[in-house]
């Protein structure tokens, strides 16, 4: 069975409907203000189409990881603001997730009108492993879609669900894979525009297939090594998961990013790759910084003198060196398809950029289908002044796209497949799987 689609939903009718939009707002922000508004650009199709037909939009979306607390660092302000002005209309903030305030201006929301949630992973059954614990979100976020009678133009409606969080489709989260069971549900056309890309990299991509893998989400990004060892014909690793296969080789990495316990899981992708197959490339040498910061005193060092650890426990890499972006380079430029995800440094300090502006502008030179995949990904390669039209596709989802390249099933795409019946703007409709948990 396949998802329902937005012009499902537009079909079904959605005057005077509240339908909630997952979206992928998860924007880098800078002195609190959008840095790159790249996923909310890609978002507003969908809320804008909704609100032009008359439905009242109820948008939840995500920003970082603020570990189920109200962080106000951690505040959807910001891309609210950016929302309103690239939309041109009113965007209403509401100070909680269904919390009084959401409840009260879901309640108040005109035909037509764009309300945000506050940031979904302040509520802690958000993200919970507990099934009974994100179901019982979940259906507080259902009950802001009904309990109240409609506007004239619709005398009595269910609400319905729209997932168009293309970035957020691989995490089994309340407003991501819950919710989908409790409304009627639609596929948004970011997540609809995403998958047909990707589905290009999964038949038989034309060879060979390159694999470039960076970024600071250590642990999801190894995990995901495991499938495309399979798939991928090359791998080259950067960022900061190429300290864990530097430790797994015996050098010393200092206060590089590192995950202690991956080591043998490294340890065996390494030793899988030695035996054929796919081929994992790794630095030959690296940029070690005195400290996190733009100003930090660095040198690079080839990796054999990572090993003594002479360059002290302070120490970290935040770039790869530029014999490996050479080597990189000639691998992504030789290539016929390259996915890249995750920045090879950090790249938001200028002297560690170089790294990913070498992949940036190898993938710009690539003749093959060229792919870009995350938000910081997506963000640096607009920062370093690259334009989204000279690769291939940049997608809005880093993990999420990976996930789906590896052939694994995605909570949010799954989900879609089981959701409740669409009764449309019928009277009465289902009033009932709306108020669950009200
Ligand atoms: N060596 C490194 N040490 C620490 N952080 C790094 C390193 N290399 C890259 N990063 C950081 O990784 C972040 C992006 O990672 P990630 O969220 O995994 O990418 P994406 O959003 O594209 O999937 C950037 O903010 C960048 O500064
Ligand atoms: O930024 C995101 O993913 P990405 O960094 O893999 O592109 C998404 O918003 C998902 O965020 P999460 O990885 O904190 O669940």
């Amino acid at each position: 069975m396949t998802a329902k689609t937005l012009d499902d939903l537009l079909e079904a009718g959605v005057a005077g409907r509240h339908v909630l939009v997952r979206s992928d707002l998860n924007v880098p922000l800078e002195d609190g203000a959008v840095a790159d508004d790249g996923r909310i650009r890609a978002s507003l199709p969908v809320i804008t189409a909704l609100a032009d037909a008359g439905a009242r939009v109820v948008v939840m979306a995500h920003l970082g990881r603020p570990k189920g607390t109200a962080d106000p660092a951690f505040s959807l302000r910001p891309a609210a603001e950016r929302m309103a002005e690239l939309a041109g209309r009113e965007v209403r903030l509401a100070a909680d997730v269904t919390g009084a305030s959401a409840r009260e201006e879901s309640a108040n929301l005109p035909d037509g009108g764009i309300l945000l949630l506050e940031n979904v992973r302040f509520d802690p059954r958000e993200t919970s492993k507990d099934d009974a614990e994100r179901a019982a979100l979940a259906a507080e976020m259902a009950a802001l879609t009904g309990g109240r009678v409609s506007s004239e133009s619709a005398p009595a409606t269910l609400g319905a669900y729209v997932d168009d969080a293309f970035g957020a489709v691989h995490r089994r989260h309340a407003s991501v894979y819950d919710i989908a069971g409790l409304l009627p549900s639609y596929q948004g056309g970011l997540v609809f525009r995403e998958l047909d890309v990707l589905s290009r990299l999964t038949g038989e991509p034309d060879r060979p297939y390159v694999v470039v893998l960076g970024g600071s989400k250590v642990s999801d990004k190894l995990a995901v090594i495991d499938n495309l060892m399979d798939r991928a014909d090359t791998l080259l690793i950067g960022g900061g998961m190429l300290f864990t296969f530097l430790k797994a080789q015996g050098h010393e990495v200092g206060a590089s990013l590192l995950e202690e316990d991956q080591i043998p899981v490294v340890t065996d992708y390494l030793e899988r790759a030695e035996k054929g197959g796919c081929r994992i490339v790794l630095p030959t040498d690296i940029v070690m910084a005195s400290a996190f910061a733009a100003d930090a005193e660095h040198e690079v060092l080839p990796v054999e003198a990572l090993t003594s650890g002479a360059h002290g426990a302070a120490a970290l890499g935040l770039d790869i060196g530029p014999e490996t972006r050479v080597a990189f380079s000639e691998e992504i430029r030789r290539a016929e398809t390259v996915f890249w995800n995750g920045p090879m440094g950090v790249f938001e300090f200028e002297a560690f950029a170089h790294g990913t502006r070498t992949v940036a502008q190898s993938l710009t030179e690539s003749t093959g289908l060229t792919v870009v995949g995350g938000g910081d990904s997506a963000a640096a390669v607009r920062a370093l002044g690259f334009d989204d039209a000279q690769f291939g596709h940049i997608s809005t989802g880093g993990g999420a796209s990976l996930e789906y390249l590896e052939g694994k099933s995605l909570p949010g795409v799954d989900a879609l497949e089981h959701s409740a019946t669409d009764h449309g703007t019928d009277h009465g409709a289902g009033h009932d799987a709306a108020r669950a948990g009200a």
